[in-house]
């Protein structure tokens, strides 16, 4: 679907526009991928290693409304990725957050619209279901905005739809790193509480799902990818036991605006899901019903009790653990020249 096509991707030098980009330009033939960010070095230096005519890079902010629709010109199918997505700093200064989390994804929308995009895909996390912290309130505002959007249908052409997943695998200061780091280091893993569990998604994975949603996604819909969960015990002995490593574990305990379980789907949407193989749907209610809200109710939904979380997706072994992170460029790259490393040796033969 993307062969002829322009393609819009908002925060395009993260690690999902990157990962993204190269996909569709190795996969795909693309007329003109156009990667839309704030930080001129960051596009320096990923023109530089892509070095393709196809791609055009743009410095903008998403909070500048009338520079995203400029840009967006001409363009068939966006992917907004861009968001300020870390705990801390959305607590610390949280109308940043409503302004990029929020106000950029309406501008985005909104320029998407009115330019004439056919599709656009938004990026969610599950940190914006029964949201604790700034992040992931922002991002369930940006889903309402996509969802509102999605269900004026009738004045629009534009597809509007969405994805949520769990942690990404690696990415730039989330746990992995930082475990292999203070292995490397000789330090103590400072695991927070052993039986919390996370979501974990490669990002390859992640790209698949992105691009699941682009060509599957109708109008509206919040798309999830089924996904495995580990506990952070788990995890940091995978870790230590790939490194052949035996760093003492030190538990620090819960930090500020996390939660202990995270949550994909609520109840609610799992009753109005539909299951596939790898993903659920969950459609958008239909035009503006204000009988849903208040008068029209669904007896299923009494019934059921669970929605999918880390807590009951199925649950990954050290064992599992061990061969999902084997599987990663980014740790196979670390374990490369590991002296102790244990289980290298197994893939190279
Ligand atoms: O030193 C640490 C750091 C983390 N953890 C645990 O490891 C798991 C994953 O932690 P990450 O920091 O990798 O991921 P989070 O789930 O906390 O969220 C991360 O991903 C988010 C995006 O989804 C935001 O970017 C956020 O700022 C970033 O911390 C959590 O259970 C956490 O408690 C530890 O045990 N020890």
């Amino acid at each position: 679907m993307f062969d002829g096509k322009t393609i819009f991707v908002t925060g395009g030098t993260g690690s999902f526009g990157n990962s993204f980009t190269r996909m569709v330009l190795t996969d795909h033939s693309p007329e003109r991928v156009v990667v839309f960010s704030r930080d001129e070095k960051k596009q320096h230096d990923m023109r530089l290693a892509l070095n393709d005519e196809r791609v055009s890079f743009v410095i903008g902010d998403i909070r500048d409304r009338p520079q995203v629709a400029y840009a967006m010109r001409g363009a068939n199918y966006v992917f907004h990725a861009a968001a300020l997505k870390q705990v801390p700093s959305c607590e610390f200064f949280p109308f940043e957050a409503v302004q990029t989390n929020i106000i950029g994804a309406h501008n985005v929308l909104e320029s998407a619209e009115e330019v004439g995009v056919e599709k656009l895909v938004v990026l969610s996390t599950d940190k914006a279901v029964y949201p604790v912290n700034a992040m992931g309130q922002t991002k369930a505002l940006m889903e309402k905005l996509m969802l509102a959007r999605a269900q004026s249908h009738q004045t629009t052409s534009t597809t509007f739809c969405g994805v949520r997943y769990g942690n990404v695998m690696c990415s730039r200061g989330s746990v992995i790193p930082l475990f292999i780091d203070q292995i490397k280091a000789g330090k103590p893993l400072t695991v927070t509480d052993p039986k919390m569990t996370r979501l974990l998604l490669p990002l390859t994975e992640a790209v698949k799902l992105v691009t699941f949603a682009m060509e599957h996604g109708q109008q509206g819909d919040v798309l999830v990818q089924k996904a495995t969960a580990s506990t952070v015990e788990v995890l940091a002995q995978a870790l230590l036991n790939l490194f052949g490593a035996d760093n003492e574990v030190n538990i620090v305990g819960v930090r500020a605006g996390e939660k202990t379980h995270e949550v994909l789907l609520t109840p609610e949407e799992m009753i109005r899901s539909e299951e596939y193989d790898n993903y659920y749907r969950v459609p958008c209610r239909a035009g503006r019903n204000y009988e849903d809200y208040f008068s029209r109710g669904d007896l299923k939904a009494t019934f059921i009790k669970d929605g999918y979380t880390s807590e009951n997706a199925t649950r990954l072994t050290v064992e599992d653990t061990e061969a999902l992170l084997l599987s990663l460029p980014e740790v196979q790259a670390e374990l490369k020249d590991w002296p102790t490393a244990r289980k290298l040796k197994r893939i190279a033969a």
